[in-house]
């Protein structure tokens, strides 16, 4: 069963959350029942929930069972803090938080504090029950958002609404899951009160993510027809690719993964550093501060070939990447190299066809809606990117960006042999070929090699008898540009400036 199936067992009524849980009544309630799923079928967040509130489904035997499951055994437990819930102290909810957690901005935008791991926690560990004020005024719980649904005997029975922090428990703070993957608990009724339960093991450095249904999920703009993550496609392609357990990130390869982790920021909130613009915190005064440039601007890292500052060292040395021309991430399907993980994302998406927009004019093929948008127009001539010092026009942001360094005179990229900058990373490309030595442009008359295309041109005149630059005021030909300017302005003053 897929998670929007789930409505009908897990769900919320407008803006409460609600639990219903279909009963059957106590029959056979010693015996273990029949799978409703193939083994193997498995799909933790799809977890079923048991007919009957006495049983606990385990989802590993896929099977529902009065108590816990012969084979896997008990839950582990987790236990609240005790604290008294008579509604004196409007701190309650955080006392009552286990010493695995730590409360704090969630990694949600703008979804408030949200429940942070900061002990790795096992699969199968179970929290609860949820706390809070046992209603059955269904306005309030509608209004309160903190509110699970509680069924008896297959009927709505009460709210459990834990908007009230004094006596509610910590697990008011547990936020809903944008997608499958980020999902790591399952809610479940058992005995009339609402537990929570991990579906994975957790490391540290993880919030906790529970979904909340499918009505509320959508009311707070959750969309599940969203096309499927990098990851999700990476994975289906049989790419190999290393997945960060605690950011998500994504790596090549296992040797980038571990360099990742072993100075991963602790976005938890627990050590002694913290940071006051983000979750970030740590023990290590220097990484403070190394982590504290990225919230000021300062950018101590620069590029010497091109000037360029980065605040983050690892942003340099993929941003130098450009300069020596390094692609360490491969296309498994065709073979295709890309200098930063997040192109080959895009690029791998051409190879799922589901992924891809064509343009219906020269049928290039795009990974993004986005791109297609942009690539079409080069067939439209739409040129939405005006220069504000004259009236020339471009259809890329970029390509604006570097031809304004005409007007500001901006030379962001140095040679790294002589003193010589250039406003643009072709022409200091070009130019550094005079050092190099290289000479990437061949006669094919001939074995002479040019460091330059304008060059070579030039030279196939000697084999072709063709002058490629012609003066578009008397038709002369001439092999290289260079000669043609020089022949307009003294021959062709006047039609010149
Ligand atoms: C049960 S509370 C969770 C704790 C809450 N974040 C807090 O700071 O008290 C539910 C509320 O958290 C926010 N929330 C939870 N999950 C969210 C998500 N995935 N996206 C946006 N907001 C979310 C919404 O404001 C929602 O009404």
């Amino acid at each position: 069963m897929k998670r929007e199936d789930l409505p009908d067992m897990v769900s919320r009524i407008v803006q409460g959350q609600r639990i219903t849980i279909k009963h059957r009544l106590n029959q056979g309630v010693h015996q273990p029942r029949y799978p409703k799923r193939k083994a193997g079928d498995k799909n933790y967040k799809d977890l079923e929930v048991p007919d009957d509130d006495a049983f606990l489904y385990c989802d590993e035997c896929n099977m529902e069972y009065a108590g816990d499951c012969p084979v896997h055994g008990p839950l582990n437990i987790i236990q609240d803090v005790q604290v008294p819930a008579d509604g004196s102290d409007p701190e309650r909810a955080r006392k009552t938080l286990p010493p695995y957690f730590n409360i704090y901005t969630s990694q949600i935008p703008d979804a408030g504090l949200g429940v942070w791991v900061i002990r790795q926690l096992k699969n199968r560990t179970r929290f609860g029950p949820y706390e809070g004020e046992i209603s059955t005024d269904t306005a309030k719980a509608h209004e309160s958002g903190y509110s699970w649904q509680v069924y008896k005997e297959g009927q709505p029975s009460h709210f459990v609404d834990a908007q009230d922090p004094s006596i509610a428990n910590w697990m008011r703070y547990v936020n809903c899951a944008r997608t499958e993957r980020e999902q790591n608990l399952v809610a479940f009724q058992y005995h009339g009160q609402i537990y929570y339960k991990t579906i994975k093991p957790i490391p540290e450095g993880n919030e906790l993510l529970v979904w909340y249904g499918d009505a509320y999920a959508m009311e707070l703009g959750i969309d599940k027809t969203k096309p499927e993550s990098n990851l999700d496609l990476l994975r289906k392609l049989n790419v190999e690719v290393y997945e960060c357990d605690i950011c998500g990130k994504l790596f090549a390869d296992d040797e980038y993964l571990v360099k990742h982790q072993k100075h991963h920021p602790d976005m938890t909130g627990s050590k002694k550093y913290k940071c006051a613009f983000c979750n970030y915190s740590t023990n290590e005064l220097t990484n403070h501060q190394k982590h504290l440039l990225t919230h000021t601007g300062e950018q101590p890292h620069k590029c010497e070939v091109c000037g360029k500052g980065f605040s983050k060292e690892c942003n340099l040395i993929t941003h130098k990447r450009i300069h020596t021309g390094e692609k360490p991430y491969k296309c498994t399907v065709c073979g295709k190299r890309f200098n930063v993980m997040s192109s080959l994302y895009r690029h791998q998406r051409i190879h799922d066809n589901s992924a891809v927009c064509t343009c219906t004019v020269c049928g290039k093929q795009c990974s993004y809606a986005g791109d297609l948008k942009r690539h079409m127009r080069i067939h439209t001539g739409e040129k939405p990117y005006k220069c504000q010092f004259c009236d020339k026009r471009f259809n890329r942001d970029f390509i604006l960006k570097t031809h304004m360094r005409i007007h500001t005179g901006e030379k962001p990229y140095k040679c790294q042999f002589c003193d010589k900058r250039f406003n643009n990373l072709s022409s200091l490309k070009r130019h550094m070929r005079i050092h190099t030595g290289e000479k990437p442009y061949k006669c094919q008359f001939c074995d002479k090699r040019f460091n330059q295309l304008p060059s070579l041109k030039g030279h196939l005149s000697v084999h072709t008898g063709e002058k490629p630059y012609k003066c578009q005021y008397c038709d002369r030909g001439f092999n290289f540009n260079y000669d043609m300017q020089k022949h307009i302005r003294k021959v062709h003053p006047e039609d010149a400036c």
